[in-house]
């Protein structure tokens, strides 16, 4: 029995929700490019739930009912304004708080199929309440409650900022959700189907989805790429600091993909937002030094640059809060989440792969006395 490691290359399950061949991603066979250039946000989520594009009355139906479930329970702020607000992270922060709604679901262990789906869109909507009411709560401010007359991406804005949101802002945050939404059995959406296979709750399944993608080999990565480009501070660095890096063997985050060789779709719709948007913003080193780095990287190493990098310069000219980056990132992909988790369901069996013992032979107990 030999093991992969890092289960590289092994295909796990069917899905029907997304696939990634020869470095083109769709979503349910539309190409991420097409979505990109011209769906809603709210499109793609009835596409990945429902294996189809809607209808006008079903798309104007699903942003009704997104709108009218953002507000949370009044038990969740309580919570969140508990915390210790200087130091918990907003990914941490919305674990927990995903976690505690599904305290306050009466249909959190029902599961049948309707009422899954109405707590799909449950989660869907208040994932962003959370973000954007931590962000809020932190700065000594109160939530803002969402408003049924804008775009989930103008929402989200508008809970973030107490102001409706530029036509420029709304579309680049309507892109990013797009660009997020899925990506076939990548690790935080394989968590989430390892934990509904053994037929735990969708709160359980999203809970432990967040965790994963918290990590910085995973959704973790952009906040660190700003971070990274922060301490560079100067296009005329950026080489020098590669360098080091590099020979230190320290990862440049934002940079190299499990499964695109030749480089990742999603970060040209990314780059050219990067660009429009630190221009306008006249902070436009920020676009010059990721060029430079995502140049030497695929000269020198054969790296390209994956959907974290771009996005964060991109957030950090929308003024938002550089640990809110993965959070954003969640609020996407809790899309691409329960679809996969809804899927498993249909056609579910538990997921339990083997491991290849390497540990030593059998021994004899030794009791305490005598070791
Ligand atoms: C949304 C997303 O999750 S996209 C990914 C976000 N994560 C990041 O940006 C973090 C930085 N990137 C990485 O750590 C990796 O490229 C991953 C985790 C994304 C993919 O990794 P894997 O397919 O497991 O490749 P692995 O980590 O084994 O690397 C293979 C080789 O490339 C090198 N490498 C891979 N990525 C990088 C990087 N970003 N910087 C420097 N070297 C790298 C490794 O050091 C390793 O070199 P070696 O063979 O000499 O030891
Ligand atoms: O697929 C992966 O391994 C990581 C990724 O790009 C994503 O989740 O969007």
């Amino acid at each position: 029995m030999a093991g992969t490691k890092g289960l590289e290359g092994i295909v796990a399950t069917e899905s029907s929700i997304s696939s990634i061949i020869d470095d083109q991603l769709t979503y349910v066979g539309y190409t991420i490019d097409d979505l990109a250039e011209n769906s809603s946000f709210e499109e793609v989520i009835f596409l990945l739930w429902n294996k189809r594009l809607p209808k006008e009355d079903e798309l104007n139906a699903l942003k009704k009912e997104l709108a009218d479930n953002m507000e949370l329970p009044k038990e969740v702020i309580d919570h969140l304004k508990s915390y210790d607000l200087k130091t918990v992270h907003p990914m941490a922060a919305l674990r927990t708080a995903v976690s505690m709604l599904g305290l306050y679901d009466e249909e959190a262990d029902d599961m049948e199929e309707a009422a899954n789906q109405r707590k799909a869109v449950r989660l869907q909507a208040k994932m962003p309440a959370i973000v954007a009411a931590f962000a809020r709560i932190r700065q000594g401010l109160e939530p803002v409650a969402p408003r049924g007359d804008l775009s989930f991406a103008a929402n989200f804005l508008f809970m973030l900022n107490d102001k409706a949101p530029e036509s420029i802002e709304e579309e680049a945050i309507n892109k990013a959700l797009v660009l997020h939404a899925d990506h076939e059995l990548n690790a935080s959406t394989f968590t989430a189907r390892v934990c509904v296979a053994t037929l735990s709750d969708i709160y359980s399944g999203i809970t432990a989805a967040i965790g994963a993608l918290k990590g910085p080999l995973h959704g973790g990565a952009n906040e660190r790429v700003m971070k990274m480009l922060t301490e560079i501070g100067d296009p005329d660095k950026a080489l020098d600091y590669l360098k080091e890096k590099l020979a230190n063997k320290e990862k440049i985050m934002g940079m190299g993909h499990r499964v695109y060789r030749h480089g990742d779709p999603r970060a040209k719709h990314l780059k050219k937002m990067s660009e429009h948007l630190t221009d306008l913003t006249g902070q436009s080193k920020w676009y010059d030094m990721s060029v430079q780095i995502e140049e030497y990287m695929k000269k020198e190493k054969g790296l390209p640059a994956n959907v974290d990098f771009y996005s964060a310069s991109v957030y950090h000219s929308l003024g938002i809060d550089h640990d809110l980056f993965t959070p954003i990132f969640a609020v996407s992909r809790v899309s691409g989440w329960l679809a996969h988790i809804l899927e498993q369901y249909e056609n579910n069996r538990l997921i339990r792969p083997r491991a290849e013992y390497v540990g030593p032979n059998t021994q004899s107990y030794v009791s305490i006395e005598n070791r």
